[in-house]
């Protein structure tokens, strides 16, 4: 330990220990305890290793007469005598003080070496892995309930070495000191922050929480300035916050389900045989359907290759590109959803199918989500702020989504592109569950991977035909309610989970490429670097926070790793025999990373492995100098409405803008928030050092812009697009 960093050590220490005199009597009362025990055994004398600064900060507090190191003679003799005497044969009372003495040292011994933790809940390993490495547990509140009200000399009557009125014992001894390992929910205070425990929870703004489904949206907005090939970049289906009601993002997503509808029409044209879709007498859909549809698509490709800043501006259609929407809408639902034929000769449709799938080959080695996407042109809708499944359903119409969206305002929904096309196992639908570990140090952030994880199966046959969670939902928390379709394949395990090492083995089945998994692996690391380095700038860099995520990915058809979410306090119960080894494995060896390397940086680690470090100690060491700042003005993000006249045209215009709300079914809904499109874009202003662009929504600022955001206006901003759970 630094000099600096001792003394501001020792400064937090005297602060908390000085106003407590209750602490001071019961140390003095102590050491008078000792001195008459020593005297009153014959044992030699050890010299105590413990640490000598905290024997100083305790002999100097309590005004005591020894000198530390007698001090530390008498405390390793007490242990001794633990060790070595039986308590047999000694009066009760005697016992009972024998007890409290050895309790009580044990107490400033833990202590003094910063080693009494809390753990609230039943994470039994972390306990059992600190009592271990010789750490006392301070119990909460409603741990052992009945013996907290016992007293402290009806407990000592019963006390026995490691039964609970010891453990609860000790721990009433221990009350008043601070915890300096605590593992708490997400939702409980932060407690004894001055001594800076090691507290499983590190905090960050809720704009960029990746643990919320909303926070993950804002990471996935910035990762794009941290990308780097081989280290770091988010593979995740598209999303647009819908709840959040902003026009801004309504408009993009209604502009995105249009060209994924025309990419759909595409698709549907290139996996079927011309002959089979065409029919010159009775068919209903007109060539120029499809000639929209390549349009459209041709229209992406240009705009994907020459991609400018004027392209993040967000155009609302104009009246005629409307009503050309609306009917392409109709007509090519009407050949997805209902099989309806086009009215041209075969001849014909084979050429629009070579030019279907060229333009389809084309966008997709430009944007390879779109890789992901079926012909049903289905989106998965979620609650912002929840998890287990909860609230969510996936949906194709387009007037379903939005409805639903604004149904449920309170719950702030978000839409995300549904993977149409996943790897399956045995024709059934399954995610990773991949463990990540991210330590602070004083100096640095480390994201560390789990080198194990797990497979979660649906307990139903995969089918696009059928949109029931029990078929498309792979989480435990959804799957658990579901018995297994007894037609699925036997070889499927029961209990829906496979270990690592089963899906390796299915790998080599399926004739896998060799290293399949090694590029999967490293997928989940790139992915995850991403999402932490993107949080960064937002995240509060507490020294020795850490926390726990369970991440989950799925898999497209070429084992490319998509993230669907990170949770912060993930299901660690023995649920399956797959999980009853790996969750107490990945605690334990989160136990070890977390307080074992800060002690010896080679210290074994288990299966967690260092995927990325961040020194932000860079920040503190420009102190003094100007930090870097960027100046500009923000892009505007909608384009001024244009002004209309009050003529039958502009009215009929209005009420598209109004609503900007298209149908399949060419019928209008009625936007509750009429006036939302004449309200301008917000410009907000701010400064920021050393930062870098920021983004509006789902809209980047313009690099000659003259204002950034500053991490005020960007809460304000998530907090307007959100709300806390
Ligand atoms: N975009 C998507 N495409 C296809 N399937 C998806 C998509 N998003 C989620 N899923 C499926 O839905 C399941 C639940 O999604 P998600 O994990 O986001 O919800 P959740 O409520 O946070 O669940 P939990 O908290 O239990 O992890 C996933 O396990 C996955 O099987």
């Amino acid at each position: 330990m630094s000099q600096a960093s001792s003394s501001a050590f020792n400064t937090q220490r005297n602060r908390y220990y000085n106003p407590v005199s209750r602490i001071q009597s019961l140390i003095q009362n102590l050491d008078a305890e000792l001195i008459t025990l020593c005297k009153q055994c014959s044992m030699p004398k050890n010299i105590s290793n413990s640490n000598s600064q905290y024997d100083d900060i305790i002999s100097h507090q309590a005004g005591s007469p020894l000198k530390h190191t007698s001090l530390n003679n008498i405390l390793s003799q007490a242990r001794a005598n633990q060790a070595t005497n039986s308590s047999v044969g000694l009066a009760p009372d005697a016992h009972k003080r024998q007890l409290r003495n050895t309790y009580r040292t044990r107490v400033i011994d833990a202590y003094r070496n910063r080693r009494i933790f809390t753990v609230y809940g039943n994470y039994h390993t972390v306990r059992r892995a600190l009592v271990r490495r010789g750490w006392l547990e301070k119990l909460p509140a409603g741990r052992h309930a009945k013996l907290q009200n016992m007293s402290e000399d009806s407990l000592l009557e019963h006390a026995r070495r490691g039964n609970d009125y010891e453990a609860v014992v000790i721990s009433k001894m221990i009350n008043n000191f601070p915890s300096f390992f605590i593992w708490q929910s997400k939702a409980q205070r932060d407690l004894f922050p001055e001594v800076k425990p090691f507290r499983n929870r590190v905090r960050r703004s809720q704009f960029l929480d990746f643990s919320t489904k909303v926070g993950l949206v804002g990471c996935a907005e910035q990762e794009r300035w941290f990308r780097e090939d081989g280290v770091c970049g988010m593979s995740y289906p598209r999303f647009y916050r819908l709840g959040a009601n902003s026009m801004e993002e309504r408009a993009a997503f209604i502009e995105d389900y249009h060209q994924t509808q025309a990419r759909c029409l595409l698709r549907y044209i290139k996996e079927h045989r011309p002959a089979d879709m065409v029919d010159m007498e009775a068919g209903a859909v007109l060539s120029n359907t499809i000639d929209f549809a390549l349009n459209k698509v041709k229209a992406m490709i240009r705009q994907k290759e020459h991609y400018s800043l004027d392209d993040a501006r967000i155009k609302l259609p104009t009246p005629t590109e409307m009503i050309e929407n609306q009917s392409f809408m109709v007509q090519s639902s009407k050949v997805l959803h209902h099989g309806s034929k086009f009215k041209i000769n075969e001849k014909v449709m084979a050429e629009y199918s070579r030019l279907a799938a060229q333009y389809l080959d084309q966008i997709e080695s430009l944007r390879l989500d779109y890789r992901w996407d079926g012909c049903r042109n289905l989106w998965i809708l979620k609650p912002g702020y929840q998890s287990r499944g909860i609230g969510i359903v996936i949906r194709s119409s387009l007037d379903d989504i939005l409805q639903w969206t604004s149904n449920n305002q309170n719950r702030k929904y978000i839409v995300q592109k549904y993977i149409e096309r996943p790897f399956l196992i045995y024709r059934t639908k399954f995610d990773i569950r991949q463990y990540m570990l991210l330590t602070i140090s004083d100096t640095q952030v480390t994201i560390w991977t789990y080198r194990d994880c797990y497979l979660r199966f649906s307990s139903q046959e995969f089918t696009m035909d059928d949109l029931r969670e029990s078929i498309h939902l792979t989480n435990n928390s959804v799957q658990k309610r579901y018995k297994n379709k007894v037609n699925r394949d036997s070889r499927l395990p029961k209990n829906n989970m496979w270990s690592l090492d089963q899906f390796k083995c299915h790998l080599r089945h399926v004739g896998a490429p060799d290293g399949t998994w090694a590029k999967i692996y490293n997928g989940f690391k790139q992915n995850l670097v991403a999402v932490v380095l993107a949080s960064l700038d937002e995240t509060e860099l507490v020294p020795n926070a850490f926390e726990l995520y369970g991440c989950d990915f799925m898999l497209d058809e070429h084992f490319n790793p998509i993230l669907i979410e990170i949770n912060s306090t993930p299901d660690l119960s023995p649920s399956t025999e797959v999980t009853a080894r790996i969750c107490p494995l990945a605690l334990k060896d989160c136990i070890r990373v977390v307080l074992d390397v800060p002690r010896s940086p080679l210290a074994a680690t288990g299966l967690f492995e260092r995927a990325f470090q961040v020194n932000y100690n860079v920040h503190k060491e420009m102190d003094g100098t100007r930090p870097l700042e960027l100046n500009g003005t923000q892009m505007k993000l909608l384009d001024a409405l244009p002004k209309l006249r009050n003529s039958p045209r502009t009215r009929l215009l209005r009420k598209f803008l109004n609503n900007v709300r298209t149908s399949t079914s060419s019928k209008f809904v009625k936007d509750k928030n009429k006036n939302a499109s004449n309200t301008p874009a917000k410009v907000i202003v701010g400064k920021v050092g050393t930062k870098k662009l920021t983004q509006v929504g789902s809209r980047m600022l313009s690099a000659n812009a003259k204002t950034t955001l500053n991490s005020k206006a960007r809460e304000n901003l998530a907090l307007q697009y959100t709300a806390p759970k």
